[in-house]
């Protein structure tokens, strides 16, 4: 079987089309990077001291050495196409690259990092978006161009959507090049596998605690099926294994200070996360709402974030809205919502 390359679907996708050629070539300096970033994690320790802490957010999030490594091969691989604007994770403001760009790009260089160290699997994720001006990166999800992510593990994977399907390329150890490896991937609309921090469980919200105790309960509760817990701490993992085989995913926001809307950032994680789910027909909101109907303030906004199987998602959306969707439960949990003040 014959397996097109990343670049030869991107140009045969792009010919006749000059935006879709700028995406194109933007994608493709991405896993470009991309690869350099997988041979430093493939080296480990043997590359340094990449796992170090250099230093805080301002949010107190820590930024690893190869945190600021990735934005560097990032930001580099994309001076060489028509990008005009360039948003990081791991910069407070977003920079222009080339004035002349068609395109906006946000990225989180390494999600995940806190795994570096562990061996565990990490990843790159990108937002395509038209440049419209000085706030193209804050513009809804809904008008991403293209979206994906890199994942580095057993495999190092290009999992891509430009809006019609998902697919996912892998990298070929012989040759170097991404080959179409998982063509229009769909996931599962039913599940029995979720993901979620379960150290955070006391300061959840209502709606929350009743979803996972529900799943907890198994074939004795009132979804009379047993569920199995997955949490790799590293998103793109996680988005990995939903789309292979199905799942969700829940980050909501909790009663912990500055985690009233989460973790995870809307513009460069939960945008692209949701892009790639809408194509494989799976779901992604904050709970309630699409997150790819969220008009987004900042670059590095916080959003609660559920995706995954369709049925799920909306099963979790109706936790929140709807009380007769959950079984009578304690009056010491009145608060309810992934949204909390
Ligand atoms: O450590 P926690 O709170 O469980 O958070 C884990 C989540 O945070 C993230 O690591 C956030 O991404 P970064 O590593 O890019 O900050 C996700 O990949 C992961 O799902
Ligand atoms: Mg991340
Ligand atoms: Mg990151």
């Amino acid at each position: 079987m014959i397996r097109p390359t990343l670049s030869d679907h991107l140009a045969r996708w792009s010919q006749t089309d000059p935006l879709r050629r700028d995406i194109a070539a933007s994608v493709n300096a991405l896993a470009d990077a991309g690869l350099k970033i997988s041979e430093l994690l493939a080296a480990g320790p043997l590359a340094g001291a990449l796992a170090t802490v250099r230093g805080y957010h301002e949010d107190g999030d820590s930024q690893k050495e190869l945190d600021v490594i990735a934005d560097t091969l990032l930001r580099d691989a994309l001076r060489t196409a028509p990008v005009a604007l360039y948003g990081s994770e791991e910069a407070e403001a977003s920079e222009i690259l080339d004035p002349a760009g068609t395109l906006a790009v946000a990225v989180d260089p390494l999600d995940g990092s806190s795994n570096i160290d562990a061996n565990l699997t990490v990843g790159t994720i990108f937002s395509i978006l038209p440049h419209t001006g000085p706030d193209a990166l804050l513009q809804p999800g809904a008008r991403q161009l293209a979206a994906g992510f890199l994942v580095y593990g057993p495999q190092t994977s290009l999992v891509l959507t430009v809006g019609e399907g998902t697919q996912i390329f892998v990298r070929d150890p012989a040759s170097g090049a991404f080959l179409l490896a998982e063509a229009n991937v769909s996931v599962k609309p039913e599940t029995t596998e979720y993901a979620i921090n379960g150290s955070n469980e006391r300061h959840w919200d209502f709606a929350v605690r009743c979803y996972v105790e529900d799943c907890r309960a198994g074939t004795d509760g009132p979804r009379a099926k047993d569920f199995n817990t997955r949490w790799v701490a590293s998103m793109v993992a996680d988005v990995y294994r939903i789309l292979m085989r199905g799942g969700v995913y829940l980050y909501p926001g909790d009663a912990r200070q500055g985690y009233s809307h989460g973790r995870l950032r809307l513009v460069y994680e939960a945008n692209p996360v949701a892009f790639l789910m809408q194509q494989a027909q799976g779901a992604a909101t904050d709970g309630v709402t699409s997150i790819l109907d969220l008009q987004p303030t900042h670059l590095h906004q916080r959003v609660p974030l559920v995706f995954g199987s369709r049925a799920e998602v909306e099963r979790i959306g109706r936790y929140h809205h709807d009380s007769s969707a959950m079984p009578e439960r304690s009056p010491l949990f009145g608060r309810r919502g992934l949204l909390r003040a």
